[in-house]
C-alpha cells in the first residue's frame, strides 16, 4: 500500500507498548533540514506520547544521510544501554544519479547494522523524486514519517527485550 493511502502518523496506543523503560538514539541528517528535524519532531513527540520520557533520548547529527550508517554504528557502539536506534534522513533527486547511489549505501548499511549488530536500527530516511513529496512525508498530508519509525522502534526494543527470555 503506497503512502497515499496510509498516513504515516497514524498508529492505535492500545496496540503499542509502554515506552517508559525504554532508551532511544536518533541519529540526524544536516541535508534538507526543515525536512528531517520535522521527522525528528514526530519520532519524538511519539516516544513521550507513548509512555517515553525525553531524558531517555538522545540525538546526534551527522552531515548527511551517508553518513547515517557510520553515526548509528557508534552510537549502538557508545551508548550499550540503547533499546533501539532510528537513522533519520531526507535523500531528494537532483540532477544526477548519486541519489540511487545514496540511498542504496544507506538502506544497505542500515540493513547491516541490524543483521550484524543488537540494537534494532529503523530506517527512517525519505527517498523522494522532490521536495513536494518529502513535505508532505515529514508533517504534512501523508503524515509524518517520523512517527511511524518511533512507533516502530518502540516495538522492536519490546520485542528484543521478550527476545531475552
Ligand atoms: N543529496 C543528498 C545528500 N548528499 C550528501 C551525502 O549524503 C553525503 O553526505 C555526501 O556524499 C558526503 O559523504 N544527502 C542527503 O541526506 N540528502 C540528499 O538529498
Ligand atoms: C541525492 C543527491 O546527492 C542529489 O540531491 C545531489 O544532486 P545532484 O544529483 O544534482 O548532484
Amino acid at each position: 500500500m503506497a503512502t497515499k493511502n496510509n498516513n504515516l502518523s497514524s498508529y492505535d496506543k492500545t496496540t503499542i507498548p509502554n515506552a517508559k523503560d525504554f532508551r532511544f538514539g536518533i541519529v540526524v541528517s544536516e541535508w534538507n533540514p526543515a525536512i528531517t528535524n520535522g521527522m525528528f519532531q514526530g519520532a519524538f513527540d511519539a516516544i513521550l506520547d507513548c509512555g517515553g520520557i525525553k531524558e531517555n533520548i538522545v540525538r546526534w547529527n551527522v552531515p548527511g544521510s551517508f553518513e547515517l550508517v557510520y553515526g548509528c554504528k557508534k552510537m549502538t557502539e557508545s551508548y550499550d544501554m540503547l533499546d533501539a536506534v532510528i537513522a533519520i534522513g531526507s535523500v531528494i533527486q537532483g540532477e544526477t544519479k548519486h541519489f540511487d547511489y545514496v540511498c542504496e549505501a544507506v538502506s544497505q548499511g542500515i540493513k547491516d547494522l541490524n543483521v550484524q549488530g543488537d540494537i534494532p536500527v529503523i530506517f527512517c530516511v525519505l527517498t523522494d523524486n522532490n521536495m513536494q513529496q518529502a513535505i508532505e512525508r515529514s508533517g504534512g498530508k501523508h503524515g509524518n514519517k517520523g512517527t511511524e519509525a518511533a512507533i516502530a522502534a518502540i516495538k522492536m526494543a519490546q520485542l528484543r527485550k521478550d527476545a531475552r527470555f
